[in-house]
């Protein structure tokens, strides 16, 4: 089976194809099935390799949502849209924004999660790039490999698997993650899929159940050593940047030293950004905003406890520190306003191990001086920070499920009206309360929005919708906008603009309304991330195309839909 050659032929609209037959119905870009008009059949060799009826899309994607539901699990469900993904790939993004809101968490977290912890089990083709830290050399040669040209690519998904949401190392199958970011880059930001690559940079996985399993497909050692770290992450982002100049670099689910590090690294170089740190404090300080604008209070008036202090607590705190300085504060003042909890307890400035970027945050050691201690935790648990400090806005990013205890909910709500608490721990059971706890203990109180979807709670006579404070209302609005105004940087402007651009999508005044927006507005939302990011990339002197009045309908008109396009035989 010779696969030929397949280009994109944007004059025209249409895909381009030396490919017969066969081939073409084993490349998932150019598969229609059973929806390949007669004149297609004839010119590429298809005629009695399907069977005669055409159908439409539509009838395709009910056919393919009838055969996604009678799935046993998500986990099935999950595979059943891999498959999918693989053989067709508009099939697959049509079915997807068709039901966003049932199957983003199926695509997306919490499922994806389980998909990954599976991935050398459940593996059926590859999908994306797969480097490995042993073969540098090689990289060139298999970005390559997708036949992409310069002009080609907008944007490339990374992780090296080792802090998969909050689940861990997971090796090779965090490929996962970047495929499923993709597919929501796809349905919320419209980005053409055929112009991304995810990729895996597989470094090694510390998982030692992972390096001993017969099964595993990733390399079979523990992690690099930093040098030999650093040596693969230039390499990859120097070719990649050289082979793709416009392409926008995303970072996922790195463990904390190696996320800031690399984006510090390469921040200033390229247009760059790490998901967990930036992404989700973006999307935090868009609910905060909007919880705040419920709560009455003006943002400098809160106190905020950020319990887990990694790579989204800190990447939280940094963007909510920006905005209480845009709100006139120091940057020492800003820092004040803000609790951060770690393992070892509340972060002071007596502490030893604090971790570079968790020192602007370390509260002077003077202040807690008298503040009860757990022996056994070796420092001052969130029960007493809250008792203390009585926060008005509590958020997790520990991956501690359940942390949020009941008495301490019942504390924090007993001083003040409405309390802004945001679980945003993913995958589902590592949230650290479940909404219908928060609403009960808070007497309906509380305003809250979750990292992973949650049902809607009755309570009291008023359905509380929960928002998901998840960073899929960020990153596809960011890429979108980065890639409509050729942004050089992503800068801290472009992701407060973000965070302002989806509070302003909510009013949360009436009772039981979520303080972000529904799963199912993830387009508009996005639309709306992607115009005030590139009016920001302007303003900071980043953006390459011009971005005038101009820009709302550029970017709506860049927005990809899942459509069949002509195939020519060429
Ligand atoms: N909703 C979102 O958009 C979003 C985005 C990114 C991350 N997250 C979630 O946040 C969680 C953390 O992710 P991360 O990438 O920051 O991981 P991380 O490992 O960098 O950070 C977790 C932090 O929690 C601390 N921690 C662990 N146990 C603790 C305990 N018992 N008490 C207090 N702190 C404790 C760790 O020391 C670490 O600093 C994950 O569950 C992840 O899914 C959510
Ligand atoms: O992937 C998600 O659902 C959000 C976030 O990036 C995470 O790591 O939890
Ligand atoms: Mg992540």
């Amino acid at each position: 089976m010779n696969p030929g050659r397949t280009r994109w032929d944007p004059q025209h609209g249409r895909w381009e194809t030396t490919a017969r037959g066969r081939a073409v119905l084993a490349d998932p870009r150019l598969n229609k099935g059973t929806a390949f008009p007669h004149d297609e059949r004839h010119a590429l060799g298809l005629v009695g390799l399907l069977p005669p009826h055409a159908l439409t899309l539509e009838q395709q994607a009910a056919r393919a949502y009838t055969q996604y539901g009678v799935q046993p699990s998500d986990l099935a469900k999950h595979v059943y849209l891999t498959a999918l993904h693989d053989r067709n790939e508009v099939l697959f993004h049509r079915l997807i924004a068709d039901h966003l809101d049932e199957m983003l968490p199926i695509v997306y977290t919490p499922t994806v999660g389980t998909a990954i912890e599976r991935y050398s089990y459940e593996y059926r083709r590859p999908r994306g790039v797969y480097l490995s830290v042993d073969a540098p050399e090689e990289i060139e040669r298999s970005l390559l490999a997708t036949e992409l040209g310069a002009d080609d690519v907008d944007l490339i998904v990374a992780t090296d698997g080792e802090a998969i949401l909050g689940i861990g190392d997971w090796g090779v199958g965090g490929i996962n993650i970047s495929v499923g970011k993709l597919a929501l880059y796809t349905a919320a930001a419209g980005i053409d899929p055929a112009r991304t690559i995810p990729v895996m940079l597989d470094v090694g996985t510390n998982r030692s159940r992972l390096q001993e399993d017969p099964l595993y497909l990733g390399n079979r050692h523990p992690r690099a050593e930093r040098a030999a770290y650093d040596t693969f992450l230039d390499a990859y982002v120097e070719t990649a940047t050289r082979l793709f100049p416009h392409v926008v670099l995303h970072w996922e689910d790195f463990a904390a030293d190696n996320a800031r590090r690399v984006l510090a690294r390469f921040r200033d170089r390229v247009p760059t950004f790490n998901d967990d740190i930036q992404g989700t404090g973006a999307v935090n300080l868009a609910a905060v905003l909007s919880g705040v604008r419920a709560s009455g209070t003006p943002l400098p008036g809160h106190r905020i406890v950020v319990f887990g202090a990694g790579t989204a607590g800190i990447g939280v705190a940094d963007q909510l520190r920006r905005a209480l300085a845009d709100e006139g504060l120091t940057p020492e003042d800003a820092a004040r306003r803000i609790w951060c909890v770690d393992r070892y307890g509340l972060l002071t400035d007596e502490m030893t191990g604090l971790r570079d970027f968790q020192a602007p945050y370390a509260r002077p050691a003077g202040e807690a001086a008298g503040w009860a201690r757990d022996a056994a935790l070796g420092g001052i648990p969130l029960a007493e920070v809250v008792h203390r400090v009585a926060p008005t806005v509590l958020i997790g990013t520990s991956g501690r499920g359940g942390a949020f205890t009941e008495a301490i909910v019942r504390e924090m709500a007993a001083s003040v009206q409405r309390p802004i608490i945001l679980p945003m721990s993913n995958p589902t059971p590592l949230a650290e309360a479940v909404p219908a706890d928060l609403l009960a203990w808070t007497g309906g109180r509380a305003l809250v929005a979750t990292g992973s979807p949650f049902p809607p709670v009755p309570y009291d006579g008023v359905v509380h919708r929960i928002g998901q404070a998840n960073n899929a209302f960020v990153f596809p609005g960011l890429g979108l906008g980065s890639i409509v105004c050729r942004a050089a940087r992503i800068t801290d402007g472009m992701l407060t603009a973000a965070a302002h651009a989806v509070a302003a999508q909510v009013d949360p005044a009436e009772p039981g309304t979520p303080i972000l927006p529904p799963a199912r507005q993830l387009r508009p939302v996005s639309a709306a991330v992607a115009v005030a990011v590139a009016r920001a990339a302007a303003r900071d002197g980043v953006a390459r195309a011009v971005v005038d009045d101009t820009i709302d309908s550029r970017v709506r008109a860049a927005m990809w839909c899942a459509d069949y396009r002509p195939v020519q035989a060429v």
